[in-house]
């Protein structure tokens, strides 16, 4: 098969979160199963361009009709570890992708339907014919709405839309406006509920749930999320749209690139290890705290967090979990940036406050060198999210032998099992620790469990890692899962 992946995000050259994770990920585990795979991405002036091999202009008079008139673009093409991406740079005085920074412009939804509309004129320009084109999130989802009812009507009736949701929360809305520029002439025609019309705002284009209708079929990131999205408040007001499209709809839990993430061939780590060679972790311990200038504390265990830091993702618990641990005897690294300016000064605030601790490092950056490192120091990672659609911070972590102590909830539940409680896995299937409620007494029930056993057990903590680190969370299985779903859309009418 012929397929192309087309996102805003794509590790390592340009990641906010685990988004790009798998976009990467997927698109390198469809080509190990030969199918032919491109990518079409953003070509931002902040990405990672040394992580790009051979980068030259490919296509040099891309016209995109853009309003009453046209953009002019260049489309450049390059490697990035193997995989063929080809990026979309117009040359506009609106310069949508030379902004510094990937989100978080009052104009996101004019840039990434530009974007959407590039990518279909660069293919049909071209004359590309894949089979399948995979649109990830709301930056793509007028994809298949421009697609469907335009652009197969000039030479691109045989391609298909497989849509993934990475996250119910952001969704992409939008005024009349975005119709004007994209050529989607027809307010009354677009402006229905059944089309593009958000659910709530009835002044307002919903390019998620544009993704949705239009697309041939759609999933969120895990089985458990896809159930949570449709029936209760996770679908951030798309239920209606998800059961009205339940036919095509499903979870498919993201996998991880063992090339990238595996402490045996990590070289962003000092010490690579395994299973057999697991005490070689604490090696890495000791280059993390020297590299944080954390103090030499071989009796403390390190609890670490990872990520985005949003209200998503349970800032507050993060913040208990902070204080917990070191009241705890514990040590502490943290890395995470912030868009929100309440979220981001709160935690300079907490970094300014536990500077001089010599127990804990506040790293408020996007740092993927350190993050290897930290996942290979840690003991323990927490991901406390209120919503999780799978979670990729707990999957690397296990693999690294950190043990998560995660929410139940999304994609977590179905991949971290409770040492103590879990109701379906025997104990030597068991990989972490597991809470429900959102209160910080239901955090300090796990965290204080994992602690207690990493002190006072640890015959039995190692046992945890090394079960953890046995599972397998690689693309191998969701990698035939997306693989059935294109083989159906395929063929279809
Ligand atoms: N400050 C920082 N420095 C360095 N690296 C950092 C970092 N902050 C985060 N990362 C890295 O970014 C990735 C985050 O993965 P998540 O699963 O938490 O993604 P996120 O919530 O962004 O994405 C959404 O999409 C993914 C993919 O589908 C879903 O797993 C998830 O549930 C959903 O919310 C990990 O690789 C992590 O190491």
């Amino acid at each position: 098969m012929y397929i192309i992946q087309v996102a805003s995000e794509c590790a390592p050259v340009s990641k906010v979160g685990g988004l790009g994770d798998v976009v990467y990920g997927l698109s390198r585990e469809l080509e190990l199963r030969g199918h032919t795979v491109e990518l079409i991405l953003p070509m931002y002036d902040n990405m990672r361009y040394d992580h790009i091999w051979g980068l030259h202009e490919a296509y040099k008079d891309l016209w995109v009709p853009w309003y009453s008139g046209s953009v002019h673009c260049s489309v450049f093409c390059g490697w990035v570890y193997g995989r063929l991406c080809f990026f979309i740079r117009p040359h506009s005085s609106d310069d949508y992708f030379d902004r510094g920074c990937y989100y978080g412009c009052p104009d996101d939804p004019m840039r990434f339907a530009f974007f959407s509309k590039a990518v279909l004129e660069f293919l049909q320009q071209s004359n590309k014919k894949p089979d399948v084109i995979h649109c990830h999130d709301w930056q793509t989802g007028l994809l298949p709405v421009m697609l469907f009812e335009v652009y197969q009507w000039h030479g691109m009736a045989h391609q298909r839309v497989c849509y993934t949701i990475h996250n119910f929360k952001h969704q992409g809305i939008a005024g009349v406006d975005v119709l004007w520029a994209t050529g989607l002439n027809n307010e009354a025609y677009y402006f229905q509920y059944n089309r593009l019309r958000d659910n709530f705002n009835p002044f307002a284009l919903n390019f998620m749930k544009s993704g949705i209708v239009y697309s041939n079929s759609f999933n969120t990131v895990s089985p458990h999320h896809a159930w949570e999205a449709h029936h209760t408040e996770v679908g951030c007001g798309l239920q209606g749209t998800i059961r009205e499209n339940q036919e095509k709809y499903s979870g498919i839990l993201n996998g991880v690139d063992y090339t990238i993430w595996n402490p045996e061939g990590d070289t962003y780590i000092p010490q690579p290890y395994d299973p057999d060679s697991y005490e070689v972790k604490a090696l890495n311990k000791k280059a993390l705290r020297d590299r944080l200038g954390l103090q030499d504390a071989p009796d403390k265990p390190i609890v670490c967090y990872i990520g985005r830091l949003d209200q998503q993702k349970g800032v507050h618990l993060v913040h208990h979990s902070i204080y917990y641990s070191l009241g705890q005897g514990a040590q502490y690294v943290l890395l995470g940036s912030a868009t929100e300016p309440a979220i981001r000064d709160w935690f300079a605030h907490e970094k300014a406050f536990l500077d001089s601790n010599p127990d804990c490092h506040l790293e408020l950056a996007f740092n993927e060198e350190l993050s290897h490192l930290i996942y290979a120091g840690a003991d323990i990672i927490v991901v406390p999210s209120n919503y999780e659609p799978c979670g990729l911070t707990q999957l690397i972590s296990l693999k690294y032998g950190t043990v998560p102590v995660v929410r139940g909830v999304g994609g977590l539940v179905s991949t971290v099992f409770d040492w103590d409680y879990d109701e379906v896995r025997p104990k030597e299937e068991r990989n972490g620790f597991v809470f429900y409620q959102t209160d910080e007494t239901a955090l300090e029930s796990s965290l204080g469990r994992a602690l207690d056993l990493w002190k006072n057990e640890p015959k039995y903590f190692k046992q945890l890692v090394l079960q953890g680190m046995a599972y397998d969370y690689s693309w191998n299985t969701s990698g035939q899962q997306y693989i059935d779903v294109y083989e159906h859309i395929r063929y279809k009418p």
